[in-house]
């Protein structure tokens, strides 16, 4: 039985700290995608490289009563279309990088961060929620956030929990990423929809950050079905057969779940 779904990303240019241009960008390019969920990158609407924390804490919002957040929840419903984004998140005196799940019905739920890349550390707190996974009726979609994949543990557990999907919103400076989520897409049999950005970023001296964009989606056989350029701002969705990642065999005699040895994986 087929389960299809539209899935897309939007490759981005973000101008650093204009939340409303960046937002109105997006608003733009979403209006014109005929999709059931789209990724866009993390901190999409304030851009990534914070001098300090406090810089950060100006331009981060609460979940879900901020103005990112709520606007997403509009274009879900203007749009008829389920979306992932990241966002900089304030919950009091703490800040976390996040992504929101927004839909028709209005906003679903969020994920923080669990594996903070470098001078991050110094802005946000490692997330401290589960990694998750939502029914969103004609998906199952786990999300994590760009370093995350570098844990193979997190698209392990999201596909344990029965994603079908990983939503994977990143700011990608380490050239490794795209092949490697090739392998997590194989090793797993789920689908992973990567959304990066792209442009420089050098707000702080001595430190040049060049985004590698390549935003792609990637299939349970590890075919990279769409990877977008390296600089450009691109938009692209594609129609995608959910039963693929649903049937974790890859022979009559190898199933990858019931095949895993939890038995061996001890330390
Ligand atoms: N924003 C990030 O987490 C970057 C992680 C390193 C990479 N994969 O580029």
């Amino acid at each position: 039985m087929k389960h299809p779904l539209k899935v897309g990303f939007l490759q981005t240019l973000p101008v650093f700290g204009d939340i409303e241009s960046n937002l109105k960008q997006v608003e733009l390019r979403l209006k014109t995608m005929n999709a059931d969920l789209v990724v866009l990158p993390e901190l999409f609407t304030t851009g990534y490289q914070f001098r300090n924390q406090a810089e950060a804490r100006d331009l981060a919002e609460p979940i879900p009563d901020g103005p990112t957040t709520q606007a997403l929840v509009q274009f879900s419903r203007q749009f008829n279309m389920h979306i992932v984004a990241g966002l900089a998140e304030k919950d009091g005196d703490i800040l976390y990088n996040s992504a929101v799940l927004t839909g028709p019905e209005g906003y679903i739920g969020k994920y923080r961060k669990a594996h903070i890349f470098d001078t991050e550390k110094k802005i946000f707190a490692a997330g401290n929620l589960p990694l998750p996974v939502f029914d969103i009726g004609k998906a199952r979609v786990g999300i994590m956030i760009c370093f995350d994949w570098r844990f193979p543990e997190t698209a392990r557990t999201l596909a344990l929990k029965g994603a079908d999907l990983i939503a994977h919103p990143a700011n990608l400076v380490l050239l490794t990423c795209p092949q490697s989520m090739i392998t997590r897409c194989l090793e797993n049999r789920v689908f992973a929809v990567t959304a990066d950005r792209v442009g420089v970023e050098q707000r702080i001296e001595d430190e040049t950050l060049r985004f590698i964009g390549q935003s792609q989606v990637v299939d349970p056989d590890g075919r990279v079905i769409v990877r977008a350029s390296e600089d450009g701002e691109e938009d692209h969705v594609v129609e995608i057969d959910l039963a693929d990642a649903r049937n974790k065999s890859i022979n009559p005699y190898n199933d990858l779940i019931a095949d895993r040895r939890e038995d061996l994986y001890k330390i």
